[in-house]
């Protein structure tokens, strides 16, 4: 029997990129409800209970009810919206993370997909913090750019009406509570809370972030050399190829840093810079914010809970 797959939200950003990453699928037996029934609860309640995995992409209220309404202990859940990302009995779906987190999404039945920017920093962070190479409350700062798909649809009718008059660079997270920062102190093993100083840029998909390091106020200041090295380690470990670190350089500019280097892919590429004179470093993460940063992330963890490998 082919496992039963229900896309809540199939019509939204993320909903679309996943029915088209399972578009050719013969494993998989997608099931959809009706469009017109689409936001009917009693109908969502119908699929979700038939569905063997239900992915949710929907704004957090809407995914906190179709968990909800979930009133049997067989079907799994894939969230790819902010609700559950830091609660109890929900997995983190950043296989990648740590070398065992790939079984643990594989015998979840709740696993909640990462947000688009704690990926990047995440993947830098947590193997530092591990290694003993950064001290967990080490005043971490996240920069960056993504394209405009990351706010929805909303967002992206917005950009498109305003075409080349939208803004190039527009900085958001002024307030400094961004929704993304429990997930990412907690999976970096950080113990006070970053920045995250996020910006849009008028390109439809694709992000970049980047973390700046001030190591000199450090007992010990660990080189770039051994920063990377530390990095390279981790997913040197882990299977499947997707995050890849790339070799310790200096350099002023690499074309590979381009937001948009990865679209269309699950790929993500890690980079480590370093001036060991002025005890300074930058972390930067280039990914796809629909692809690792959403639909591709839910597919991976997807493959995982029906069996596959990494
Ligand atoms: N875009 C991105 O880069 C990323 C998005 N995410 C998360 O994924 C989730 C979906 O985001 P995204 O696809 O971008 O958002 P969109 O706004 O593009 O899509 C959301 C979808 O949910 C539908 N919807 C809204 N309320 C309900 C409801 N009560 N019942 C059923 N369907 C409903 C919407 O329908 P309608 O349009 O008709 O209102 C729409 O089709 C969000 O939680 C988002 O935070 C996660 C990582 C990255
Ligand atoms: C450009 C933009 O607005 N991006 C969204 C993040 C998109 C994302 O990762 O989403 P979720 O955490 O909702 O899953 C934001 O920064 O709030």
């Amino acid at each position: 029997m082919k496992p039963k797959i229900f896309i809540d939200g199939e019509h939204g950003t993320t909903g679309l990129q996943i029915r088209t990453l399972l578009a050719g699928r013969r494993d998989l037996e997608i099931i959809s409800v009706p469009t017109e029934r689409r936001k009917e609860k009693g109908a969502r309640a119908e699929y979700l209970n038939a569905a063997d995995i239900a992915i949710l992409c929907l704004p957090d209220d809407a995914a906190r009810e179709s968990v909800s309404l979930i009133a049997n202990d067989t079907t799994r859940v894939i969230d790819a919206s902010t609700a559950h990302r830091v609660a109890e009995g929900w997995e983190y779906g950043f296989a990648e993370m740590d070398k065992d987190q790939p079984a643990r999404i594989a015998a979840a039945r709740r696993v909640a997909n990462p947000g688009c920017w704690p990926q990047g920093p995440i993947a830098t962070l947590r193997p530092l913090i591990d290694a003993g190479l950064l001290p967990a409350d080490f005043p971490i700062t996240i920069n960056g750019i993504t394209g405009y798909s990351g706010g929805g649809r909303t967002m992206i009718e917005d950009y498109e009406a305003k075409g080349e008059s939208a803004c190039e660079f527009f900085p958001y997270g002024l307030s400094l509570q961004h929704k993304h920062i429990p997930e990412i102190k907690a999976y970096s093993r950080l113990s006070r809370d970053p920045i995250l100083q996020p910006a849009i840029g008028n390109f439809a998909q694709g992000m970049i972030t980047i973390v700046p390091l001030q190591l000199g106020t450090q007992d010990y200041i660990p080189s770039g050399a051994e920063l990377h090295a530390a990095i390279a380690d981790h997913f040197a470990a882990i299977p499947g190829g997707v995050v890849e670190v790339a070799p310790y350089e200096q350099v002023e500019r690499v074309p590979d840093i381009d937001p948009e280097r990865y679209n269309g892919t699950n790929r993500m590429k890690l980079h480590v810079f370093g001036n060991d004179d002025r005890a300074q470093a930058l972390l930067i993460a280039v990914y796809d914010n629909l692809g690792k940063g959403a639909s591709g992330a839910a597919v991976q963890n997807l493959d995982l809970m029906i069996g596959k490998s990494l």
